[in-house]
């Protein structure tokens, strides 16, 4: 996967988030990317997953199943975890998930008929994960996927990351902890002024982000300042609570008379909520429409 001179802004006329951002992701390579809050982590995680399309630039060799968990889980959501896992394999396409399997490796099997607003923290980002790992992802993203979590899910967790890597999953992780870092070979990303930067690796060498097709290794500078607001809670959990990007959710891509990619993602909101957010996502420059359920 190759990210070329993208930028990235959430508005026409908002400060840039991200400019000059190229780097490859090679399958099997674990990214841990880091930078200040409000950095624009969490923005460079969702163009990976093609949960945002980048205003300049490109991001191409997306894997076809890209699994995402946010950094908050929509836990306002009517559905038992068993059902919420099922509706969303169901959306990708997945015929046989293996929530089960999942349910039992990240310890919340005994939540399964648990309503999604009743969970803990902890659970709901367990929810969360699983919910990304069932696509069998060619690519994973994290968003601070360790907080919240107990001692013994969080001493699992790289472990489990480095074994989808050695299958040859790329992994991208956010984390302010940094217990991504005891996984070997981890690269790490810092996301600062507007654009990324490689750093050392823990053993002082500066982290190899192999390029391809002639692309950059890391990003050049660029300057950027911060956007203004952020979108509000609910929107950012409607997003987040869609499948991602090529990944499917048995809608079909399309490619544009540009030669952008498209995505459809299917997003169940609180029907309070839905034109509150329908408004917000238009204002991000999102083509949205009303299904009936
Ligand atoms: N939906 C949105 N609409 C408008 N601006 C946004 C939206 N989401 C994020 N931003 C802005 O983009 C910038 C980067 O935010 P982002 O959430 O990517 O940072 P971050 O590095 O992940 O922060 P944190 O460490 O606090 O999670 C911030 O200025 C933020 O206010």
């Amino acid at each position: 996967m190759q990210l070329t001179e993208v930028a990235f802004r959430y508005h026409r006329r908002a400060p840039w988030v991200l400019q000059d951002v190229s780097f490859s992701l090679p399958p099997g390579r674990v990214l841990e990317v880091t930078g200040r809050n409000g950095a624009g982590k969490s923005t460079l995680l969702r163009l990976l997953a093609g949960l945002r399309t980048p205003r300049r630039g490109t991001i191409s060799g997306r894997p076809d199943r890209v699994g995402y968990a946010p950094e908050r889980f929509p836990v306002d959501q009517p559905f038992t975890v068993s059902a919420y896992l099922d509706h969303m394999a169901a959306v990708r396409g997945i015929r046989r998930p293996a929530i089960g399997e999942w349910a039992e490796r990240l310890s919340f099997e005994h939540l399964l008929g648990v309503r999604l607003p009743e969970l803990s923290k902890g659970s709901a980002q367990k929810v969360g994960l699983a919910q990304a790992l069932l696509a069998e992802p060619g690519l994973l993203i994290l968003d601070e996927p360790f907080a919240g979590l107990d001692a013994e899910s969080r001493d699992a967790l790289p472990g489990l990351i480095a074994e989808l890597a050695r299958a040859g999953t790329a992994v991208v992780v956010s984390d302010h902890q940094r217990v991504i870092e005891s996984v070997p070979g981890v690269d790490r990303l810092r996301v600062e002024n507007g654009t990324v930067a490689p750093l050392p690796a823990e053993n002082g060498t500066v982290a190899p982000l192999p390029a391809e097709n002639g692309a950059a290794t890391a990003a050049s500078s660029a300057t950027a300042g911060s956007a203004g607001s952020a979108g509000s809670g609910s929107a950012g959990s409607a997003s987040a609570s869609a499948s991602s990007g090529s990944a499917g959710s048995g809608s079909a891509g399309s490619a544009s008379a540009s030669g952008a990619e498209w995505a459809v993602l299917e997003v169940v909101v609180r029907a309070d909520e839905a034109e509150e957010i329908a408004t917000k996502l238009r204002a991000d420059g999102h083509d949205v429409r009303r299904a009936e359920r």
